[in-house]
């Protein structure tokens, strides 16, 4: 065999696992046929981040206007997004670099399996031991006519010039999380959604504020709609729906989800069991249903939320199981996830909607912004927690909105994860006056 593992793509659910095996010694390869790191790294979370913060930063300017700032800072796009290319543009010949320097042999091309142990790229054949498919997703195009004239996310990443009136389909993560940003820098934003609802995986009373906040800074929501078919016409692109439905813009952002990149890697012929939605099955131990090919990251069909940091953990998990440190099955622990909107929107473990449907397990308490002097020393008027208990009080979930939510709901995870009781709360001294002070307050 070339290889003793062998990843089918680069990204986090690839290189955290790839760099530890090759320094415990394993003959390590990586197949890539874009840019070394991945979604993440390229075209997702770092580069969506580098844009957010003038827009978290203003928003909490905006909330001190008249109680110590007299005036608001501009924004400005196009140096953001020079800022923006300084900070992204080098990490995947950084990622290329930190994995050969690891030992790991990075191989550029389309991957395809000949067999269950051989892969062919660009016309050479490599065999290994064990496969880890990492492919991941990419965006979902919305099937109806005129589909072409849309955009996605990878592409407004990189815009130049933000458009004057921006049309989003879709209210999930990338939905919210750029019609924030495109609304702070002066775009007139519609949101155009097929339900009722966005985010249907965060708590709704605080999804219904985040939704009020968005509508007071001018982004449109248009709920229940059925896109048609989109036309260019001499004023823009404009979209047409039903029961008579039109809106002219500038650009249309299909922010409709990913799908699962499946295509001409020979699965069925080699006998993989793979969903084109969904992704691939797994065991508890990561392997597909065929011995010795593992998957890892969002290819997975799994309940988890499709995020990096489940990605590096799965790496991270068969990397440990590669290197013999452990034969156990995978044990997720509870995992906390964030819409980057402002106000933030972050989640972990028990959900209130779940407690409140087991009441007898569970005690829900909320805290709001006039429960915090803290909050209120930011003017944030639009801040709060709330913190799961089962019956014998430890925490076992939270969710929050806010400036902070972010590092609120980081630090009851590590709560959560260590089974952190009532009593035990009482020992932990935190620095005053902080976001972790004020809520472990609360508990
Ligand atoms: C706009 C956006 C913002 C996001 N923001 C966040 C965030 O803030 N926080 C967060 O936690 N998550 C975020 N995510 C999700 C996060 O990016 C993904 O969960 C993460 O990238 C998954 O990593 P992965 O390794 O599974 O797959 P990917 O990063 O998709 O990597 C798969 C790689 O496989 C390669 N590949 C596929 N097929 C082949 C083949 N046959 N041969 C060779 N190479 C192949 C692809 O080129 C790709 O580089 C965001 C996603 C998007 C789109
Ligand atoms: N902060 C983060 O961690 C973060 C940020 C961005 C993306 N992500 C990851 O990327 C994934 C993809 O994000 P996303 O926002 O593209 O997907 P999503 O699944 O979060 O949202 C998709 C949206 O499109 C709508 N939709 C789907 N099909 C449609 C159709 N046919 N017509 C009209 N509307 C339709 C859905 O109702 C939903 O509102 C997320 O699930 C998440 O795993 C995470």
């Amino acid at each position: 065999m070339d290889f003793d593992v062998l990843f089918i793509g680069s990204g986090q659910g690839a290189w955290n696992g790839a760099i530890p095996m090759a320094q415990h010694g394993l003959k390590v390869a990586v197949i890539e046929e874009g840019k070394f790191g991945g979604v993440c790294t390229n075209r997702g979370c770092n580069a969506k981040i580098t844009l957010d913060r003038p827009v978290e930063i203003l928003r909490q300017v905006e909330q001190l206007q008249g109680r110590g700032f007299d005036t608001l800072p501009t924004l400005n796009w196009h140096a953001l997004m020079i800022h923006k290319h300084e900070v992204i543009d080098g990490l995947a010949y950084g990622n290329e670099m930190k994995l050969q320097n690891a030992g790991v042999t990075n191989i550029k091309g389309h991957a395809k399996f000949i067999d269950v142990h051989t892969i062919e790229v660009n016309g050479k054949q490599y065999s290994s031991d064990k496969i880890v498919i990492d492919s991941g997703r990419r965006p979902h195009r919305l099937n109806i006519p005129g589909n072409q004239l849309f955009h996605d996310s990878t592409d407004f990443l990189v815009l130049e010039n933000l458009p004057k009136r921006l049309a989003i389909i879709g209210g999930g993560y990338v939905g919210m999380e750029f019609a924030t940003i495109a609304n702070a820098f002066g775009s007139d934003v519609t949101v155009i959604l097929r339900g009722n609802r966005i985010l249907r995986s965060f708590h709704k009373p605080y999804v219904d504020r985040l939704v009020t906040d968005l509508k007071q800074r001018g982004i449109k929501f248009q709920f229940d709609e059925q896109l048609e078919s989109a036309v260019q016409v001499d004023d823009g692109i404009q979209l047409l729906g039903k029961d008579g439905y039109q809106l002219t813009t500038d650009y249309v952002l299909d922010a409709t989800g990913r799908v699962p990149n499946v295509e001409n890697m020979n699965w069925d012929g080699i006998g993989l069991k793979y969903d084109t939605l969904r992704g691939i099955p797994v065991n508890d131990h990561l392997e597909t249903n065929i011995p010795g090919i593992y998957a890892s990251g969002d290819i997975l069909d799994k309940s988890l939320p499709r995020i990096t940091p489940t990605a590096i953990f799965e790496s991270q998990y068969l990397s440990r199981l590669f290197t013999g440190m452990t034969t156990d099955a995978i044990d997720y622990p509870a995992v906390a996830y964030t819409v980057f909107t402002s106000p933030r929107i972050a989640s972990v473990g028990v959900t209130p909607e779940f407690a409140n449907a087991h009441s007898t397990e569970y005690s829900v308490e909320t805290f709001d912004y006039y429960d915090d002097w803290f909050r209120q020393v930011g003017n944030e008027n639009n801040g709060g927690v709330t913190i799961i208990f089962n019956k014998q009080h430890i925490i076992v979930g939270a969710t929050s909105i806010g400036n902070d939510a972010v590092e609120t709901i980081n630090g009851l995870t590590d709560l959560i994860e260590n089974k952190v009781s009532h009593s035990d709360v009482e020992r932990l001294i935190y620095i005053f006056p902080s976001i972790a002070h004020s809520y472990m307050r609360k508990i």
